[in-house]
C-alpha cells in the first residue's frame, strides 16, 4: 500500500471527526480510523472531494501513513488510550510521533511518554478545546512533550488552529505532561466561569424576576463589552432557543442536575496536592455535586422554604451583577493562571503564561476579550505570581469590588447561592490582607498539639506550654 497520508486520527467521534475534516481542509491528506464502521464510513462521506478516507482497519491505517507517521488519538481518555497504544504499537516504525489529544490525565501522560520513548516512538499529550465546532474551524491547541517531536506536527497544528488578529492559538508549552495539564486547568477555569454566569442567571430570574427574553438581551449585551466571551455568547443564545417537545423555552425544561467527566475534579485535587488555592473551582465542582442531589433538595425546599425576590431598581442591579461577573472572571483566571505557575515550577514545564493566555484568546471554551489584558500582563512582567499582583488588573478589580460585595449581600439576603461569587470575592479580601487571623490557627495547634509557631518579630520555631 502507498503511503499517501499525512495524517493520521484515531477515534472518529465528535472530536476525532471534526478534527481530521479541518485537517484536511487545509491540505493535509489525513486518514481516519474507528473501530465502529458507521463511523468510518460517515467519514468517507462526509470528507468526500477531500483528501480524507475513513478506514476499520488497522493494517491499512498505519501502513498508508507517510513515515515517520503522525498520528493523534481523540479517544476517551484512560484505558481506551492504553488499548489503541498497545494495539498500534507492533505496526509502528521508531521514529514514528502518536499524540493524545483527549483530555487524559497528566501522570498518566507521562507515564506513557516513558514507556513509549523506551521504544523509540515519540509521545505527545496536546489539549483541543472548542467543542465540536472548534475541532472543525478552528481550536485553541495546548501541545506539550519533547520539543523536537513538536516541530514534526507543527505545521499541522498551526494551519488547523483558531487565529486571532492571524496569530495562530497553538505554541509548544512545555515538557513532558504540560498540554495536558494546561487544557486541565483550562477546564478548571470552565468549570469556575460556567458557575458564575448559572449563579448571575438565579440572582436575575429568581432574585429579579427576568424573562427568557430579557436573559437573553442581558448577556447579549455584555457579550458586546468587558465580559465578552464564548461563554457568555453561547448563554445569550441558550435563552433564545425553544422546546422542540413542549410549549416554551428549552432551558427551562432542562433538569437541574450538572454532570461532570472529571477534570475540573482533577484540577482541585492537584491545587490542594500543590498548596494553591483556587476556591472558585473548588466551589464549581462541589456546586456540580450538590446540584446532583435533586431529590433530596425537592425535600430540604419544603421544610425551609426558598428564595425571596431582590428588591430594588432593576436596572441598577443587573448593572452591578456585570460587575461582579467581570469582577469574578478576573479572580477565576487569576486562581487557574497561579495554579500553572506553581505546577510549572513542581512539574519543570516551563510554562509561559503570557503564552498560554494568547493561545486562549481563541477557539477554546473559556477565550474571552480578556485574556488579552491577561497577555499584557504576563508579557510586561512575565514571573508574575498572581494576576492580582498586576497594576492595570488592580484598577479594573477597584472599579468592580464595591457592586460585587453588594450582589454578594443579594445574594445572602435572599437566599439565593452565589457560592463562587462568594469565594471570589474570599479569596481577593484574603489574597489583599496582610494580616490573616491564622496566627490564631498557629496559636490553637500549639495548644493542643505542640505543633510549634514562629513569631513576628524573631526568627526561629516556638512552642509554649499554653496551660
Ligand atoms: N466533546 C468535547 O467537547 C471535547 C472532548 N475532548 C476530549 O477528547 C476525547 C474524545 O472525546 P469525544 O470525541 O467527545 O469522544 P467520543 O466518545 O465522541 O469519541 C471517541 C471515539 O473513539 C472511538 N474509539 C474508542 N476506542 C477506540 C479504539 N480502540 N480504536 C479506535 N477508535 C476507538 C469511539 O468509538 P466507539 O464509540 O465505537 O467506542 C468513538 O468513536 C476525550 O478525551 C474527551 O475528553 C476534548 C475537548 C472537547
Ligand atoms: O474539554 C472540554 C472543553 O474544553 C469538554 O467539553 C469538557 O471536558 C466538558 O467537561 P464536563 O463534561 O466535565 O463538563
Amino acid at each position: 500500500m502507498s503511503q499517501q497520508y499525512d495524517f493520521g486520527m484515531v477515534g472518529l467521534g465528535v472530536m476525532g471527526r471534526n478534527f481530521i475534516l479541518n485537517v484536511a481542509d487545509h491540505g493535509f491528506s489525513a486518514i481516519g480510523l474507528d473501530t465502529d464502521t458507521a463511523k468510518s464510513t460517515a467519514l468517507h462521506q462526509e470528507g468526500s472531494g477531500k483528501p480524507v478516507k475513513g478506514t476499520t482497519s488497522k493494517q491499512e491505517f498505519v501502513s498508508s501513513l507517510k513515515s515517520p507517521r503522525t498520528i493523534m488519538l481523540l479517544v476517551p481518555a484512560g484505558g481506551p488510550v492504553d488499548a489503541v497504544i498497545e494495539d498500534l504499537l507492533p505496526l509502528l516504525d521508531k521514529g514514528d510521533l502518536l499524540i493524545d489529544g483527549g483530555n487524559s490525565f497528566y501522570t498518566d501522560t507521562n507515564r506513557r511518554e516513558k514507556y513509549l520513548s523506551e521504544k523509540g516512538i515519540h509521545f505527545m499529550g496536546i489539549g483541543v478545546s472548542g467543542g465540536s465546532k472548534g475541532a472543525r474551524f478552528g481550536p485553541s491547541i495546548m501541545p506539550g512533550g519533547p520539543k523536537d517531536a513538536y516541530g514534526i506536527v507543527q505545521p499541522i497544528l498551526e494551519a488547523v488552529s483558531a487565529k486571532v488578529n492571524g496569530d495562530p492559538c497553538v505554541a509548544y508549552l512545555g515538557s513532558g505532561s504540560a498540554g495536558n495539564y494546561v487544557k486541565m486547568v483550562h477546564n478548571g477555569i470552565e468549570y469556575g466561569l460556567m458557575q458564575l454566569i448559572s449563579e448571575t442567571y438565579d440572582l436575575m430570574k429568581r432574585g429579579l424576576g427576568l424573562t427568557n427574553e430579557e436573559l437573553h438581551e442581558v448577556y447579549a449585551r455584555w457579550n458586546t463589552q468587558r465580559l465578552q466571551s464564548f461563554l457568555i455568547e453561547i448563554t445569550a443564545s441558550i435563552f433564545t432557543t425553544d422546546d422542540t417537545l413542549a410549549s416554551g423555552k428549552l432551558v427551562d425544561a432542562i433538569l437541574d442536575r450538572a454532570k461532570q467527566k472529571g477534570t475540573g475534579k482533577w484540577t482541585s485535587q492537584n491545587a490542594m496536592d500543590l498548596g494553591t488555592p483556587v476556591p472558585t473551582i473548588d466551589m464549581a465542582v462541589t456546586m456540580r455535586e450538590l446540584s446532583a442531589l435533586k431529590e433530596e433538595r425537592v425535600q430540604a425546599e419544603k421544610l425551609y422554604g426558598t428564595t425571596s425576590a431582590i428588591s430594588g431598581d432593576k436596572k441598577a442591579i443587573v448593572d452591578q451583577i456585570e460587575q461582579a461577573l467581570y469582577f469574578a472572571y478576573i479572580i477565576t483566571y487569576a486562581q487557574g493562571l497561579a495554579q500553572l505557575t506553581t505546577a510549572s515550577e513542581e512539574y519543570k514545564y516551563g510554562l509561559e503564561l503570557e503564552t498560554v493566555a494568547r493561545i486562549w484568546r481563541g477557539g477554546c471554551i473559556i477565550r474571552a476579550g480578556l485574556l488579552e489584558h491577561i497577555r499584557q500582563a504576563y508579557s510586561k512582567t512575565p514571573d508574575l505570581a498572581n494576576l492580582l499582583l498586576d497594576e492595570t488588573t488592580a484598577k479594573e478589580v477597584n472599579a468592580v469590588q464595591a457592586a460585587t460585595r453588594q450582589v454578594v449581600s443579594y445574594g445572602v439576603t435572599s437566599g439565593i447561592p452565589v457560592p463562587a461569587l462568594a469565594a471570589c470575592l474570599s479569596y481577593f479580601d484574603a489574597y489583599r490582607s496582610g494580616r490573616l487571623p491564622s496566627n490564631l490557627i498557629q496559636a490553637q495547634r500549639d495548644f493542643f498539639g505542640s505543633h510549634t509557631y514562629e513569631r513576628l518579630d524573631r526568627e526561629g520555631i516556638f512552642h509554649t506550654e499554653w496551660e
